[in-house]
């Protein structure tokens, strides 16, 4: 297995000022400001874009998300009260049957006594037929249906090739029962340079859809670009959103290349130029509630990573919440990160708030090298690394 690759250089993000913090800014969150041992205390946060996957790797990466602590020497906090969970099996969650079989093995997979909740989508085809959105609707598990073009990513060439003319209808019946469309925002054209593919699914397929459809409810998954922002800002509040990954906050596209190619910061969309990064970075500690918390954590095996064709997508539910205080802390919004994580998306799902909290200690911990389990491994998100920001339960 291949081993070498160490993360020599994952240093580089972006630098961290602790004396830049503005206690008289986040009064409303901060439990206790002793100097060394800074505490907030968080409303429970949900995650609105979650991959969980199955089997072995589900059993493996369920206890870092839900809202428990790593069965061994390392306690992850209890993190995430709920997380929109992704359909890109193999096969796709593609009927609300399936979604509800995923879901009781979800839950198999934690251990008793756990809370956490997973909330189900289903996986849009060409396809689908609005009777199962009516179907999904009823389910009371299932909340949104999302949207991968069709090789766009991870296990989508079950998705659209065709939304105009084959999913409308579908998404018709999706806006009467304000059911919200997640969408993976790339053009698959392989014509189209990878680093422009959201921002002309933006001017190709997002845009003319909402006039067609303007009372869609849309999420706009992890932007990764000032022109997503800008499109955001552009349409009205409430029917449109976006979710930020941490990893879109704190890396740029050198990220991918430091010292080597770098295959555990690879995923789609791909990081961004600095400029973009510093975009989104601005729009999400606006305190605007158009964007909420949405990691993306998408855990590959290790060899599924480390190879001659790997795998998009970057493992971060451990490091998550560490890194939003952190790009929080850098921007002087502490006081907005509650917002972010915990009120806009159930807001804009229309979904209570959680009642519980977290604590978010300010104090060094570092992040496992990996995650072990029977068959495999996975790596997370800065491995090795030190974090600065520890989430707790008490
Ligand atoms: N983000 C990724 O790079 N990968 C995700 C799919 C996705 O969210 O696009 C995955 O399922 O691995
Ligand atoms: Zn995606
Ligand atoms: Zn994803």
């Amino acid at each position: 297995m291949p081993t070498s690759c160490s993360f020599p250089c994952q240093r580089s993000w972006i630098s961290y000022h602790p004396s830049s913090i503005n206690l008289r800014s986040h009064r409303f969150v901060v439990a206790s400001s002793a100097a060394a041992g800074m505490e907030l205390s968080l409303t429970r946060p949900d995650d609105w874009h979650l991959h969980l996957r199955e089997g072995e790797l589900l059993h493996a990466v369920a206890s870092h998300s839900g809202d428990f602590g790593w069965r061994r020497w390392w306690c992850s906090a209890r993190q995430f009260g709920r997380a929109i969970v992704m359909p890109n099996l193999k096969p796709p969650i593609t009927t609300t049957e399936a979604a509800v079989a995923y879901r009781q093995s979800i839950l198999k997979a934690l251990p008793e006594g756990s809370v956490f909740d997973p909330l189900m989508t289903l996986y849009l085809t060409d396809n689908t037929s609005p009777e199962e959105i009516k179907l999904a609707r009823q389910s009371g598990v299932v909340f949104a249906v999302k949207l991968y073009p069709a090789g766009a990513t991870t296990n989508s060439q079950d998705g659209v090739t065709d939304i105009f003319g084959k999913c409308i209808p579908v998404l018709e019946e999706m806006a009467k029962h304000n059911m919200p469309l997640l969408v993976h925002g790339e053009v698959t054209d392989p014509s189209v340079d990878i680093f422009d593919r959201e921002k002309v699914f933006i001017e190709t397929i997002l845009e003319p859809l909402l006039k067609k459809l303007p009372h869609l409810k849309i999420v706009m998954e992890h932007i990764t670009t000032m022109e997503a922002v800008k499109f955001i800002e552009s349409c009205s509040e409430g029917s449109v959103a976006a979710t930020v990954t941490p990893q879109h906050l704190i890396l740029n596209r050198n990220s991918l290349f430091q010292g080597g190619l770098q295959p555990h910061n690879y995923c789609l969309p791909v990081l961004k130029r600095e400029i973009h990064r510093e975009a989104i970075v601005s729009a999400v500690t606006s305190g605007s509630n158009r964007y909420f918390l949405g990691t993306d954590s998408a855990p590959h095996e290790r060899r599924r990573k480390e190879c001659t064709c790997g795998c998009a997508g970057i493992y971060n539910a451990p490091v998550a919440l560490s890194l939003y205080a952190k790009v929080f802390e850098q921007a002087g919004s502490l006081d907005k990160l509650e917002a972010f994580t915990s009120f806009n998306g159930p807001d804009f799902y229309g979904l209570p708030r959680n009642t519980s909290k977290i604590k978010l200690r300010k104090s060094s911990w570092k992040v496992p090298v990996s995650y072990p389990y029977e068959h495999g491994e996975i790596v997370p998100m800065f491995a090795g690394e030190t974090l600065e920001w520890l989430p707790s339960n008490n």
